[in-house]
């Protein structure tokens, strides 16, 4: 007998989930910092295969957030469910085996390390075999490391970044090293990357570069993409959807012609210049 085939179960990956199903949900969130209330009762979901932007002014707990997803912070109200999976705690070794992989506001990648040891870290995380196991298997264990070495060449050459492979990253220019440290995050393969301010401190090329590989991570790796950025010319560009934050509470979130449209968030983020708020 002939069977119908669900062409959605064809675009199905690993995680039998398709492009445009929930991949991450986060349900009613609240995080406290003794009196301080970094996030309130806050729900919204990321899609699979989608760029999702999480914007708002300084301290409406964008990063909070992240680190709540990432398990940094564990929330005292509220849960994350990823694939599928309720969690109100996660480590966030937990979260990185199971495929959340994420860069930082300041780069965090080892200074004195080059390129190529930086990014050969990240992979660390896709090595299942430990080092027993490596011991006794000798010949699958090679094999591996030439898999893993295959898939870090790969990386470099996608980002770009081959002249700078045998650099220490701590001599190279401050855009480069946020390259550098994307590349760190797709070493791991993750389903779901999460980026703080992946544009923060470059100029308009190193931002129009950096925007350009997050475009291709997105559509050549599949890879699902959460991101904060300050840049309202970047967000709205690259975006599928944005989440607006402010103090705390989410104010929006709808596509980037629903966000730009929101009188409230127009009142407390987009009427103002990020700039002049900071100096005031
Ligand atoms: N570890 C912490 N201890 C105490 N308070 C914190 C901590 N982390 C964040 N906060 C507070 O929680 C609130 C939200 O901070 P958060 O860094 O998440 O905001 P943000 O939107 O990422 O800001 P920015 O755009 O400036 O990075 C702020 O009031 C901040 O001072």
């Amino acid at each position: 007998m002939n069977r119908a085939v669900d062409p959605r179960q064809l675009a199905m990956d690993a995680d039998g989930l398709a492009k445009g199903d929930v991949l991450l949900s986060v349900k009613n969130v609240s995080l406290r910092f003794g009196g301080v209330k970094a996030i309130t009762d806050i729900s919204f979901d990321i899609r699979k295969g989608e760029i999702r932007a999480i914007i708002g002014p300084n301290g409406a707990g964008k990063t909070s957030m992240l680190n709540v997803i990432n398990g940094f912070y564990t929330p005292q109200e509220g849960t994350i469910t990823f694939r599928g999976e309720e969690r109100k705690k996660i480590a966030p070794y937990q979260a990185a085996a199971s495929g959340i992989a994420r860069t930082f506001q300041n780069v965090a990648l080892f200074k004195g390390m080059t390129t190529l040891d930086n990014i050969m870290a990240g992979r660390t995380l896709a090595m299942h075999r430990n080092f027993l196991w490596q011991l006794v298997y000798f010949g699958p264990a090679l094999n591996e490391e030439i898999a893993n070495r295959r898939k870090v060449e790969e990386i470099i050459d996608f980002l770009e970044i081959q002249h700078i492979r045998k650099v220490p990253v701590g001599r190279l220019p401050y855009g480069l090293q946020k390259r550098v440290e994307l590349g760190r995050a797709l070493a791991a393969e993750p389903s779901l990357l999460l980026l703080d301010e992946p544009m923060a401190g470059m100029n308009l090329e190193e931002k129009e570069d950096m925007s350009r590989f997050i475009l291709d991570v997105n559509s050549q790796f599949g890879t699902t993409i959460a991101l904060i950025e300050h840049d309202m010319g970047v967000v709205m560009d690259i975006s599928d959807r944005v989440v607006v934050l402010d103090y705390g509470r989410k104010i929006g979130d709808g596509t980037p012609d629903e966000v730009k449209a929101n009188q409230d968030v127009i009142d407390a983020y987009l009427g103002v210049s990020h700039q002049d708020e900071g100096e005031g």
